[in-house]
């Protein structure tokens, strides 16, 4: 169980969200929405230990996550909306590499077959800088088939694939949430995935709350013309 509550940031001058509550159980999904710069990938970043909030707390598991420290990230899998891949590494060293550094090495010859699954069979040793932004995604999603943490926590994870890779990408959630693992994903885009337990939370809203949604989940998404709202920190 992830819980979240009274948490408040600000970044600068702007409070970004306050007060947030939020419980994620195993087996479900939270949506992250809301427009650019409202505060998407600074809670992702909380959510992960990677920056202090202002206010509040983070549990796992009922434990503080900055007690809680290598426990926490080894039941964790981030995938930044960067990608976390090195050019000069090949996608085989780059997959190793995090899998080292997560606490669960995996074999070259499992790193071929994730890669593979992901569409990049024939590509492992070429040097990621020479791989198109899908295809630098992929060997960030790679991740997602090699690593064995409940808690997924994805900035983006849609954003720069084609068709397939989404589908293959809807395919691994689902997966996963059905095996009662966490996941906590931010997207532009209404989410086509289908889960029987998924939450929604936009952080345009001036109270942020958490929204139940029925299946196929699909909130409004944010009014590009609105004003934004500042919640009160
Ligand atoms: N290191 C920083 N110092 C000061 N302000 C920051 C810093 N990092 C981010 N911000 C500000 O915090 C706000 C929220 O940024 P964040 O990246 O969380 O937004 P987001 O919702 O993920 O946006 P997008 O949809 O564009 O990715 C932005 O206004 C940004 O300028």
């Amino acid at each position: 169980m992830l819980e979240v509550s009274a948490l408040s940031c600000r970044r600068g001058e702007r409070c970004l969200f306050s007060a947030l509550d939020l419980q994620l159980a195993p087996g479900q999904l939270l949506h992250l929405q809301g427009s650019n710069g409202s505060g998407k990938t600074t809670l992702l970043r909380a959510l992960c230990g990677l920056l202090h909030p202002d206010a509040g707390q983070i549990r796992w598991h009922g434990e503080p996550i900055e007690r809680l420290a290598e426990d926490y990230y080894r039941d964790l899998l981030y995938l930044g909306h960067l990608n976390g891949i090195k050019g000069d590494l090949t996608g085989l060293e780059n997959l190793r590499i995090a899998c080292r550094l997560s606490g669960q090495p995996a074999s070259d010859g499992a790193i071929a077959g994730a890669l593979a699954r992901i569409g990049l069979g024939g590509f492992e040793d070429l040097p990621c800088r020479m791989l198109s932004q899908g295809q630098k995604k992929r060997v960030a999603l790679a991740r997602l088939l090699l690593s064995k943490a409940p808690l997924w926590i994805l900035d983006e994870p849609f954003s720069a694939l084609d068709l397939g890779a989404v589908a293959l990408l809807d395919e691994l959630i689902r997966v996963h949430v059905e095996d009662g693992g966490l996941v906590v994903l931010t997207t532009h885009q209404a989410l086509t995935l289908a889960v029987g337990q998924q939450l929604n939370l936009n952080l345009d809203a001036t109270t942020p709350s958490l929204v139940p949604s029925l299946v196929p989940a699909l909130m409004p998404g944010p009014d590009p013309a609105a004003t934004i709202m500042e919640p009160a920190c």
